[in-house]
């Protein structure tokens, strides 16, 4: 079914299959629309994991040196689909304009000069955990990750937040408005931009890399956790997290929180054909770091941003159908 849908398309932004997607998952096996459907409304893990997909490492050719090469003519555009159907069962798949050039579909893959950058193309360093895009307030309530290539094992690393201890932490202080989180490097203009060819949209984004700077000036207050007292919900990023200025109790509470994660966090290796979905609201997660290649074997995936309402971020689209987020 894939194969045959692939033919249909030059990319995977093609916004009339974005936007088909949902319609075209129903074709899905009936076990993985549950299986999808139950760890969406019952939360019974912060991680959900689909094993199996057959991919053929001679048919995709090497690793891209940049996401800025590989849009066109993806060696992986009918596993990229079957990615987005599944996705697409949980919500509506979206792209920031300030990272990798507005795309919907981005790569993760080791990019030569970022080694040592706090940034998700970097590998020599580790990657910081984080929860997706913990600044903005129409982070996705998922973040998934499909593995195209993994040769040397680097792990994720992820922890859920059913596996923190919450009786012990100061939980009441970390429901309060005290903490300022600020926009991660992925999306500064000397990493996210390239030109999209329309002025239009250039100035757009121009003006969202604008915003999200100014942000670092003004760093709004936000709570860190959210929902349910005994089974929370969170949300931060340590790594671009400022904690000046912030009252005594509020900071103890929030070391608390970071050794709870540091102690229960477990490595994740990706295989070639795991699409994983990660609950952005109940698990944080980063990356062990790797020596990178760059002769084509790279490490490889393919990351989706899904949210489950898209209308929560409607002030910042230009239309209803559009998913990138300005
Ligand atoms: N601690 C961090 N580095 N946070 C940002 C995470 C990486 C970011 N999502 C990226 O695409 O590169
Ligand atoms: O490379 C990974 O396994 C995770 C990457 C990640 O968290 C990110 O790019 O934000
Ligand atoms: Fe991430």
């Amino acid at each position: 079914m894939i194969t045959e849908l692939a033919k249909s398309y030059d990319t995977i932004e093609d916004p009339e299959l974005i936007r088909s997607a949902r319609v075209l998952a129903a074709s899905l096996p009936v076990h993985l629309r549950q299986f999808l459907e139950e760890y969406r409304l019952e939360e019974p893990s912060a991680l959900g994991v689909i094993a199996g997909l057959e991919i053929d490492e001679s048919q995709l050719g090497p690793t891209p040196r940049h996401w800025r090469d590989s849009q066109y003519d993806s060696p992986a555009l009918p596993q990229e689909i079957f990615f987005l159907l599944c996705g697409s069962l949980l919500g509506d798949v979206f792209g920031w304009a300030t990272q990798q050039a507005g795309r919907i579909m981005h790569d993760v893959l080791p990019i030569q000069g970022h080694e040592h950058d706090e940034i998700g193309s970097n590998s020599l360093q580790h990657l910081s955990w984080h929860t997706e895009d913990a600044f903005h307030p129409c982070r996705g309530d998922y973040v998934a990750l499909m593995c195209l290539k993994n040769p040397y094992d680097a792990a994720t690393m992820v922890c859920d937040a059913a596996d923190v201890d919450w009786s012990a932490l100061d939980v009441d202080a970390l429901f309060e408005a005290e903490f300022t989180q600020l926009p991660d490097n992925s999306h500064l203009p000397d990493y996210g931009m390239d030109d999209a060819g329309d002025p239009a949209v250039d100035l757009l984004r121009a003006r969202s890399f604008e915003l999200i700077r100014s942000w670092n000036d003004r760093p709004v207050k936000r709570p860190i956790l959210s929902g349910d007292h005994e089974s929370p919900y969170m949300a931060l990023d340590p790594y671009h997290m400022k904690a000046e200025g912030w009252p005594a109790r509020s900071l103890r509470a929030y070391e608390g929180l970071c050794r709870q994660i540091e102690a229960n966090m477990k490595d994740v290796i990706l295989r070639p054909g795991d699409c994983v979905f990660i609950d952005n609201f109940r698990a944080v997660h980063g990356r062990r770091s790797f020596r990178p290649r760059y002769d084509g074997s790279d490490r490889w995936l393919k990351r989706l941003n899904i949210t489950r309402n898209i209308r929560g971020s409607r002030a910042w689209r230009p239309a209803a159908d559009d998913r990138i987020i300005y």
